[in-house]
């Protein structure tokens, strides 16, 4: 069994270039859903997005339309690809229209406010669709390398594994190398925390810190993502994989990542809304830090550098001065709780 006909719902940076990835994987039939008119008729007459990708070409499998009703129709996969926060209007508004056997495929990085559900609950809630249907692509794949085919691994997480490896075919091209999981809870973590911890590692990039500074807040992050992803029933080997270090490591340290960019802005003086102001594409740590601190308190868990990010992002606080409490907090083991090792 293979997919015939996908919706990609939003023609943002990753969903325009999830569209390509699908084409080449060898999808008979791509459908971009855009809600700006202008954009979709670019997409499908010129097989380009100027605003997002202007130097990527779209292969003829891939068109284009403004009306969310004519993509999704038929489709048997429908890719989901708009901001984290704005999935549940999205959603609602076009129930119905997705088929009663289509996958459903989140490649949203992001924790939803006040409700503080991952998006494949988001997805299962408001689509009404069993668990077993949705699947999330996530690891390192900063669009633009995609985009330009510079060779990447990912995580394909579906309880249902028989759909994630439907999931990876439709998306195994010469340049992507997609893996399957069944964790989807640590997977959608990975995702979501590794954008707050990449605002932190912008900050202090601009601040000028070195690469101790970056890699203790790299490896820190990662603790404190799988500590969280303990308390809510992820397997803790997940945040080893290309969905918890992999994807960390690529948007710390790369400079296309809105999330270290925006960090960057937040570390050089700028004020949350003059950052805001300056960045047209979405950088889901910024409201995820709100929502993924919310989660840790709910189930008990710390998670000082989220903290210090929402405190930074929300609060005002002087980026140099969220470091500095971040050093004083009270010393501790490296693996609390862990058993000493009795190795000499
Ligand atoms: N870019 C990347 O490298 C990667 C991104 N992701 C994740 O994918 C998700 C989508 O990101 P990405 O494509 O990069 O984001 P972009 O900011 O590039 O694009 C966002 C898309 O969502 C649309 N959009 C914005 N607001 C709304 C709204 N209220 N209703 C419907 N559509 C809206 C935008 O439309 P318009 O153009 O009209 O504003 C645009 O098509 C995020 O969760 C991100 O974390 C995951 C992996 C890689
Ligand atoms: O998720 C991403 C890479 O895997 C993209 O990161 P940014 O959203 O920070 O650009």
């Amino acid at each position: 069994m293979s997919i015939q006909r996908a919706a990609v719902l939003g023609s943002g940076s990753w969903g325009t270039a999830f569209a390509k990835v699908l084409a080449d994987a060898g999808t008979p039939s791509v459908t971009v859903w855009s809600r700006r008119p202008e954009l979709a008729a670019a997409i499908r007459d010129e097989h380009h997005n100027p605003d997002y990708l202007p130097a990527m070409w779209l292969p003829d499998a891939v068109t284009a339309t403004s009306d969310a009703f004519e993509a999704i129709d038929g489709a048997d996969l429908v890719v989901l690809a708009v901001p984290s926060q704005t999935l549940r209007a999205n959603l609602a508004a076009w129930n119905g229209a997705i088929g009663a056997d289509a996958t459903l495929v989140s490649l949203m990085k992001g924790i939803e406010l006040d409700t503080l559900k991952r998006m494949s609950e988001v997805i299962v809630e408001v689509a009404d669709v069993e668990p077993d249907r949705v699947a999330v692509v996530t690891g390192p794949n900063l669009a633009p390398e995609i985009a330009a085919e510079q060779i990447a691994g990912t995580v394909v997480a579906c309880r249902d594994i028989g759909r994630a490896e439907l999931v990876q075919r439709a998306i195994s091209t010469r340049y992507l190398r997609p893996y399957t999981n069944d964790d989807v809870v640590g997977c959608e973590l990975g995702g979501a925390v590794k954008n707050a911890i990449a605002l932190a590692y912008g900050m202090a990039s601009a601040l000028g810190f070195g690469d101790n500074t970056k890699a203790t807040l790299i490896t820190r992050g990662l603790a404190e993502t799988a500590r969280l992803g303990a308390a809510l029933g992820a397997n803790p080997m997940t945040f080893a994989g290309l969905a918890g270090l992999g994807d960390l490591i690529a948007t710390c340290s790369s400079p296309l990542s809105r999330n270290r960019s925006f960090g960057e802005r937040l570390g050089r003086g700028e004020t949350l809304e003059q950052a805001q102001a300056a960045t047209r594409q979405t950088a889901e740590g910024v409201k995820s830090c709100l929502s993924i601190r919310d989660l840790a308190h709910s189930v008990g868990v710390e998670m000082p550098i989220t903290e210090q990010v929402e405190q930074v992002c929300h609060e005002g606080v002087d980026p140099l001065k969220a470091l500095a409490a971040l050093m004083a907090r009270e010393t501790k083991p490296e693996r609390p709780g862990v058993p000493s090792s009795t190795g000499q």
